[in-house]
């Protein structure tokens, strides 16, 4: 991936959540981390154009987040907090085709990729199965089929192992390891970012450490006071 932020700063009305900063990121696998409103999810929202700099620019592999838009969404794919929001169709299948009906593809290409996305987060079982009755960790993995799908090479996930139990945090935190995609984890599960090449910490809307992950998880429990 190469994302570039360049003076860029976020504010909302005179409540500024993200100080300016420079800074490129050509990593596979970044970690973000910080207390609550320190700023990680504004940060994060920029790199598809979610969120647009109050001041300077960001690009995402040469695109504009707010001069190329929509070409942006398609180049960054991003997994909310709560992922059964972003799940807009009632059954799994037709929620996961749904980006691709958007694009105009072809009925049987719909449905192969639709196939492989399942099978590729192994939930190929759940395809027919109501979207609302399907377990946190079930959720996690049928929104990363659903993002994927459409074909982005850099994946941000916010807080994916929230409310999940131990054994699917294992299980999606492994399954974010394999990815294929270049990835950007917002996370409060230091267990998540002890393997990404470069973590970031945000503290009160400013970046105050960007390193190793064993380096700037010290500074994360330095500011945390514990
Ligand atoms: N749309 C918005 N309108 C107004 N203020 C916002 C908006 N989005 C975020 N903020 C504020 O910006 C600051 C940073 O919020 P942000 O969601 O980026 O923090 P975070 O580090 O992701 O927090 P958490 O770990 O609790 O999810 C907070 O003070 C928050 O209240």
């Amino acid at each position: 991936m190469e994302i570039r932020f360049t003076n860029c700063s976020v504010s909302f009305g005179d409540r500024v959540a993200l100080h300016s900063l420079t800074l490129a990121l050509d990593e596979r696998r970044v970690g973000i981390i910080g207390l609550n409103g320190s700023g990680k999810t504004t940060f994060a929202r920029l790199m598809n154009g979610l969120v647009k700099p109050t001041t300077g620019k960001v690009k995402v592999n040469g695109l504009d987040t707010v001069e190329d838009d929509r070409a942006v969404l398609t180049e960054a794919g991003f997994i909310f907090q709560n992922p059964q929001h972003q799940l807009i169709m009632p059954i799994v299948s037709d929620d996961i085709a749904f980006g691709l009906k958007n694009r105009g593809l072809p009925a049987h290409e719909i449905s192969s990729r639709t196939e492989a996305a399942l099978a590729r987060f192994g939930v190929g079982h759940l395809a027919r199965r109501r979207v609302h009755e399907l377990s946190g960790g079930e959720t996690q993995l049928v929104a990363m089929a659903s993002v994927v799908v459409t074909g982005p090479k850099i994946l941000i996930l916010d807080e994916p192992t929230n409310q999940l139990d131990l054994r699917n945090r294992r299980m999606v935190a492994e399954t974010i390891e394999a990815l294929d995609e270049d990835t950007i984890v917002i996370t409060h599960d230091l267990a998540l970012v002890e393997g990404a090449e470069r973590v970031l910490l945000f503290h009160e809307g400013r970046l105050i450490a960007d390193g190793a992950p064993d380096e700037t998880i010290r500074r994360y429990h330095e500011v945390a006071g514990c």
